[in-house]
């Protein structure tokens, strides 16, 4: 993580930077002056407690919700004016809270689904490997509409790798999936960037997945980063327990 952080002195490039990103609704700041990074390889969490702005800063970041000011660049590349599939197709891959699968397909069409055209052969192999890693083999022939809430989730996550992201975005990665299955995701998601170099970002309130997985972790609260580093200082920063009025974190 450090070494990946120092790049930035060694004049590499991150694949996602965001810059002074604000969202308003109406008179309301739900995001304010978001600065986050993440550099190649790197796992980052995104935590803070309900209503800090997670999901907010998801749909901007996907382009479900326009920021009013601020820069989000992919690879260098600037985002913010680019549609939600032009997104996707440019390498920002993302899954959802509650997984979106087209119901009525099998799960492998699917998972077939997710591959993208500039990277075909490349996806098959990651979804093989993901669907092994995952565990979910047994689930390819039957409907999406008969899976369970963390198997949709699973599945989810499969189609998320075999598009061969630049940078994978996880809205709650493990809400829902077994704790059993959640050592397999941690697995298979380290493998996937070892093997591809991509890089995740994900929101999670599971704080043991965090501490588990996360590089680099940035806190929300009231719209804003109010802390970001490694789980070892975060855990124990006096500003992010305030922020979470108790609760452990
Ligand atoms: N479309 C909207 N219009 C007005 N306010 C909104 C809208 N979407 C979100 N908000 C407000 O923005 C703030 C941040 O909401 P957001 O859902 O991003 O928080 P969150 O950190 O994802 O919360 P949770 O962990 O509960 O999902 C909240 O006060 C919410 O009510």
């Amino acid at each position: 993580m450090t070494s990946n952080r120092a790049k930035e002195q060694a004049g590499a490039s991150a694949d996602l930077r965001v810059s002074d990103l604000d969202v308003r609704f109406g008179d309301f700041k739900a995001l304010e002056g978001i600065a986050i990074e993440v550099w190649p390889g790197e796992i980052v969490g995104v935590i803070g407690p309900n209503g800090a702005g997670k999901s907010t800063l998801v749909n901007a970041l996907t382009g479900v919700v326009a920021p009013t000011a601020g820069t989000i660049e992919l690879c260098g590349r600037a985002l913010q004016r680019e549609r939600p599939n032009a997104r996707a197709k440019l390498g920002l891959l993302r899954t959802f809270q509650t997984a979106e699968l087209f119901g009525s397909l099998s799960v492998n069409d699917n998972i077939s689904l997710g591959i993208r055209r500039a990277v075909a052969e490349r996806g098959r192999d990651a979804a093989r490997i993901a669907i092994e890693r995952l565990g979910v083999g047994p689930l390819v022939g039957l409907k999406a509409d008969d899976l369970s809430g963390g198997e949709r989730k699973l599945v989810e996550l499969v189609r998320s790798v075999a598009g061969v992201p630049d940078l994978l975005l996880l809205d709650e990665p493990v809400a829902g999936v077994p704790v059993h299955d959640r050592q397999r995701v941690i697995e298979l998601l380290r493998d996937h960037i070892a093997r591809t170099g991509a890089s995740t970002l994900l929101i999670e309130h599971d704080m043991e997945f965090i501490s588990g997985i996360c590089d680099w972790i940035y806190v929300m609260a009231a719209g804003e980063i109010i802390a970001s580093g490694p789980w070892a200082a975060i855990s124990t920063n006096e500003v992010v327990l305030e922020a979470y009025l108790g609760s452990s974190v």
